[in-house]
């Protein structure tokens, strides 16, 4: 059988790594897949001195391949929202499949993608868009069909794990962490994306709407990044028995989804809280199965190029069969989605670490802990730290049980109004993730 022609549309860190796992398993791959897979046309506006690209054709205009009438499936790794999302568009209008990495174009266009691509009778694969090399839109949309997701929480960004791992492990500073990042690779164009959750939304966006059937609505996301954390919050939450991590989390209640990235502490027991560096972990909690935890690398050329190789395969695989028997990119099928509502983060229920800066002076731990009760907050533990910052001012930590985010803000406005406290307080969510 003739191979299946390919057009890799980027050839930076993924689209490098793409090609080159391409020709280096081409004979294993050709075996899996059941036909060769051949790289026909490339396009790129830097050359990348890790591919040795042989007599593969190269251009810098992305066009040139997506109206290229040899090529099967377009491969895109430029990323960003507008040339990326033009280019899926008209490959599909002109009837290829797309494999892409690309979670923002999927997670804010996605709906409108895949209406298009459905139309045509055409996939588009986007495994490497969350969690990098791991399978977890494969493991979601397959292997844990039969389950009712509850639900799904990950640090789905390589950048800012690597960044937190080694400011804890290290004592390295935020911005040197940052341009390592940047140098292997692993950072978005903006780096603002990684360091504020901008990304990590782009992905819980998409993990949410497979794990409960719902339409992509990235612009629902609560995101919170990492930039404000300080090692002592990071040494405060490790006497207290918890890690600090950037977790994204999806979970289905009564009323609605909650869709949020924020950091969050983590009991330092359980696996995910020990999920360093680059690697990302995703857990997945559904009603049959129960807990399951898919982990590995999260970012970076070959790991990612992995994703996006297994997809050209899967989409080699299933080019023969009719349309509306393959698996439905958001997992359930187009016209059963459900309307469930993402909740606002008002409507949110976590448990909180607070850190005030208080005075060391009789009658303030009472006062605070009637501002908590006063709102329903119960509190599950305090630590008082015996060393003075400035003026008389020394660090009190506070645990507290669930409570909704409407109430601990209200609470928060009450205590930074006392003059007892200084400055802003500090706070961060809790999961225990059981
Ligand atoms: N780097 C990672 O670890 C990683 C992991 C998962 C997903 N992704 C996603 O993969 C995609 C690619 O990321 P990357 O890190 O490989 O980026 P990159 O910057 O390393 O590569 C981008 C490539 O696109 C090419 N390009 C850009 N604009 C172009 C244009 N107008 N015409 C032709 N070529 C153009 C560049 O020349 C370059 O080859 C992004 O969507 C990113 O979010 C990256
Ligand atoms: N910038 C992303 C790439 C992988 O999606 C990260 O660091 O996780
Ligand atoms: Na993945």
């Amino acid at each position: 059988m003739k191979p299946v022609k390919v057009g890799i549309c980027g050839l930076g860190t993924v689209g490098g790594g793409t090609f080159n796992v391409l020709q280096r398993n081409a004979t294993e791959i050709a075996r899996r897949a059941g036909r060769g897979i051949e790289v026909a046309q490339i396009a790129t506006r830097h050359p990348n001195p890790a591919c040795n690209l042989g007599m593969t054709p190269v251009t810098d205009d992305v066009f040139e391949l997506v109206n290229n009438p040899e090529i099967d499936i377009i491969v895109e790794l430029i990323g960003g929202y507008t040339l990326a999302k033009d280019v899926v568009l008209k490959a599909i209008e002109n009837g290829k499949h797309v494999v892409t990495a690309n979670k923002a174009l999927i997670a804010v266009h996605g709906n409108e993608i895949f209406s298009a691509a459905s139309a045509k009778g055409v996939m588009v694969a986007f495994e490497a868009s969350v969690a990098g090399g791991i399978p977890i839109i494969k493991a979601l949309r397959e292997g844990l069909a039969a389950n009712q997701i509850d639900w799904v929480a990950g640090i789905i960004n390589g950048t800012g794990n690597f960044i937190l791992t080694e400011m804890r492990d290290k004592g390295r500073t935020f911005e040197d962490v940052l341009a390592e990042a940047q140098a292997l690779g692993y950072a978005e164009a903006d780096p603002t994306f990684d360091v504020e959750g901008i990304d990590a939304a782009h992905k819980l966006t998409i993990l949410a709407s497979i794990a409960f059937g719902i339409p992509l609505q990235f612009d629902k996301a609560y995101t919170e990044g990492i930039t404000k954390l300080t090692t002592a919050d990071v040494n405060y939450a490790e006497a207290l028995g918890y890690r600090i991590k950037h977790l994204g989390v999806a979970r289905r209640t009564e009323n609605g989804v909650e869709l949020r990235v924020h950091p969050t502490l983590i009991p330092s027991d359980r696996l995910i809280a020990n999920v360093n560096g680059v690697m990302n972990a995703v857990m997945v909690q559904g009603d049959a199965v129960g807990p399951t935890l898919y982990y590995g690398a999260g970012a970076g050329s070959e790991p990612t190029a992995s994703a996006v190789v297994a997809d050209v395969i899967d989409v080699v695989r299933t080019l023969t069969t009719d349309p509306t028997n393959r698996v439905p990119h958001l997992a359930f099928q187009a016209d059963a989605l459900s309307d469930l509502p993402v909740l606002p983060v008002d409507e949110v229920n976590t448990a909180y670490y607070l850190r005030l800066h208080a005075q060391d002076r009789p009658g303030v731990l009472a006062k605070v802990a009637s501002i908590l009760s006063e709102r329903g907050i119960n509190i599950e533990s305090i630590m008082q730290k015996d060393v003075e910052e400035q003026d008389g001012l020394v660090p009190m930590i506070l645990l507290t049980h669930r409570v909704r985010e409407q109430d601990m803000n209200d609470a928060i406005a009450a205590l930074e109004a006392l003059d007892d406290i200084a400055g802003p307080l500090m706070r961060i969510r809790v999961e225990q993730l059981d």
